[in-house]
């Protein structure tokens, strides 16, 4: 089996190089292509898969053919590429958004994966939540879960609607969880701790708090309540958070995301 990756950036590399330490394909079976020279350059530089300009050389051999490109690069390039593909080629698109129908109508073929990973693939802790067409058999699909685990875990799921809905939680996720680092950092900074102290006081307490959600089958409230005895500076934490409706406005975000995903889906629905 070959396996092209179009997009050598966050999304396509960390994919290339999953795949690649995973050892599932031989090296020459790898192949990823992206159009920007510099990144092209950074590619050729290792050497676990076989770099390409054009997409003349490397679509027509591909088998399996990940589309990790920005939403508003999916239409020039499936323009471009459409007439270089073939029936049998199946297309794992990985761009938010994008629709399974805007990709057949977009490529002229009915084999399409519509997945949303994360960041955290890039330390093999990704989550990759995935959908397909009715076209792709299920021995297609086990040989996709295989590659697509190379990340980490990963979750099918039945509909579009799913995949946009996961895109608020575990795809864009990710960047809640960072946003509340920082903040925490900034309250240490602010308390007089040293920039290197701050990251470990936040880098330790976030490992531990999520070692310890993994341990049990308890869920947050639960350990929350763990931590905050009556009367004591958890519970003042918590009220003041409460008191500032972040529980909501956390869902809110996360409702923000998903409903951005389905626009996107509209906006690159037809060209
Ligand atoms: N980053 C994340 O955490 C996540 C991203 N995604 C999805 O993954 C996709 C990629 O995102 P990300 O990796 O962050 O984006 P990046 O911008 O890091 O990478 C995309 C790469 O594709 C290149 N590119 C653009 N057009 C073409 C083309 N026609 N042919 C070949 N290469 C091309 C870009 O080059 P240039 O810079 O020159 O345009 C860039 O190097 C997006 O659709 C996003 O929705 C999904 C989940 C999580
Ligand atoms: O922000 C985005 O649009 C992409 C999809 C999920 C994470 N990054």
């Amino acid at each position: 089996m070959k396996v092209l990756v179009i997009g050598g950036g966050n999304m396509g590399l960390t994919y290339a190089e999953a795949i690649a330490n995973s050892k599932f394909l031989k090296d020459k079976d790898l192949m990823i292509l992206d159009n920007s020279k510099e990144k092209t350059e950074e590619l050729r530089k290792r050497s676990h898969f076989a770099v390409f300009e054009k997409l003349e050389d490397c679509v027509p051999a591909a088998d399996v053919i990940f589309i990790a490109v920005k939403p508003y690069h999916a239409n020039a390039l499936m323009e471009t590429m459409k007439d270089l593909t073939s029936e049998g080629q199946i297309f794992i698109s990985l761009m938010a958004g994008v629709t399974i129908a805007a990709i057949q109508e977009g490529l002229n073929r009915k084999k399409v994966v519509r997945a949303m990973p994360n960041l955290p693939a890039q330390v093999g802790k990704g989550l990759t939540s995935f959908t397909a067409s009715d076209e792709v058999s299920r021995l297609e699909l086990s040989t996709i879960e295989n590659l697509l685990d190379t990340t980490g875990r990963s979750v099918r799921l039945d509909t579009e609607n799913d995949i946009d809905a996961s895109t608020g939680i575990s795809g864009s996720g990710p960047a809640y969880i960072f946003y509340f680092m920082q903040s925490m950092l900034e309250a240490a900074l602010k308390m007089g701790f040293s920039k290197h102290d701050s990251r470990v006081l936040v880098e330790q307490t976030f490992a531990g708090a999520v070692e310890l959600f993994s341990s049990s089958d308890l869920d947050p409230e639960a350990w929350m309540n763990r931590v905050a005895s009556k009367g004591g500076t958890t519970r003042a934490a918590l009220d003041s958070m409460d008191d500032n409706n972040v529980k909501e406005m956390i869902k809110e975000a996360a409702y923000a995301a998903f409903n951005r995903a389905v626009e996107l889906g509209k906006e690159y629905q037809n060209g």
